[in-house]
């Protein structure tokens, strides 16, 4: 059984729209990112869910029960959610052991400690129960939010960019860590970022969002293998567009020669254009293919293993890097070859 099922959810603040008929769910014990750009709807999402807002159209189901529709509604404190939002700060007077004790106000007190020193345990914060949140670094209080979040063992868990204030450096083990906390507890789990390294590093599927839907939904490989929009392929990794007929289900005809598709296609039109991402493309001498189209080298610059060069193609700026131990110089004329891969084809 699905953890969480959003069908046609809308919603607008005054007169501005923000969902649109948004679908979404969520498996078992499975984490799933909301990824999108800023304003796109992925905060309203979460907040439809968690019941801080009414939503003006479709339902949701939390563990099969209904929660919302036109008709009915539940309060967020009967949702059974845990949240971990980005400006949901601990209580700064409350210390650390009760601040996670904070939301098990119906147990006893020894289950009410015991839960406590497990929490504590989990999320490795075992000697800093005295302390209050004042006295630990921003990776330590996030350590104790989702240590509060999950204490009273909720059906699902919703996290609002939780890694935002925390430094870079200790940002992707805290990520790992969070993760890991959240396998162990066996609960569902809604993130939100736009962040797609954070996404990549912390989901288990992801929905992409635009403009108050959800564009696509699957695996980080998936979505980047075969984006089934524009909009999709765009937001996963920069690229560039060629226009391109299909000549077979595996070959598509450019001006820069024919590419290879590795997975065969069907088309309902020949004409569309190929998304072409930085490491699918190959630069070449010139002399290599004297009836390849030649382009400029732009200018280039050293990532310490090799050069990485900006180049025009069909009128687009793009970055590509040279195979290991070849080099180019500034306004010298290379060819490029786009190397066979599971093709992005969008029909006109
Ligand atoms: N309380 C509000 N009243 C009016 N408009 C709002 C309110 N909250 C959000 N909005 C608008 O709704 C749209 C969606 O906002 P939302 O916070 O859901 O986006 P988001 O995808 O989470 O953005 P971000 O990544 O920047 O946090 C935005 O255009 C925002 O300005």
């Amino acid at each position: 059984m699905s953890s969480l099922i959003l069908q046609g959810v809308s919603y607008h603040y005054s007169a501005m729209q923000v969902l649109h008929n948004l679908d979404l769910t969520v498996g078992k014990d499975e984490i799933v990112c909301l990824l999108g750009a800023s304003g796109c709807g992925k905060t309203t999402t979460l907040k439809a869910i968690a019941g801080l807002i009414e939503t003006n159209q479709g339902s949701i189901f939390i563990d099969g029960k209904l929660v919302s529709d036109e008709q009915s509604f539940v309060s967020p404190e009967h949702r059974n959610i845990g949240m971990m939002f980005q400006d949901y700060a601990l209580f700064p007077h409350l210390t650390v052991a009760d601040n996670i004790a904070f939301g098990l106000n119906k147990t006893n007190k020894e289950q009410k400690r015991a839960r406590v020193d497990e929490m504590l345990k989990l999320v490795h914060l075992t000697g800093c129960a005295k302390r209050f949140p004042h006295q630990l670094s921003g990776g330590q209080q996030q350590r104790v939010a989702i240590a509060r979040a999950l204490a009273y063992k909720p059906s699902l868990l919703l996290l609002d960019e939780p890694f935002s204030n925390i430094d870079t450096q200790v940002r992707f083990e805290l990520i790992a860590d969070i993760r890991r906390i959240i396998k162990t507890q066996q609960v569902s789990a809604v993130f939100v970022t736009h962040s797609k390294e954070e996404a990549f590093a912390f989901s288990d599927t992801l929905a992409i969002m635009h403009r108050g839907k959800i564009a696509q939904q699957g695996s980080p490989e998936a979505l980047f293998a075969m984006p089934k929009s524009k909009e999709v392929a765009e937001f996963l990794g920069q690229g560039i567009y060629l226009d391109a007929q299909a000549l077979t289900a595996t070959e598509y005809n450019t001006a820069f020669g024919v590419v290879k598709s590795q997975v065969a296609h069907t088309h309902k039109t020949k004409n569309g254009q190929l998304y072409i991402r930085p490491h699918q493309i190959e630069l070449a001498c010139k002399n290599c293919d004297e009836n390849s189209q030649a382009i400029t080298i732009l200018s280039r610059r050293f990532i310490g293993s090799a050069y990485v060069y900006s180049v025009v193609i069909a009128e687009q700026e793009i970055e590509v890097a040279a195979q290991y131990g070849q080099s180019f110089e500034k306004n010298e004329q290379v060819i490029i070859k786009i190397k066979p891969h599971t093709v992005n084809f969008f029909e006109s």
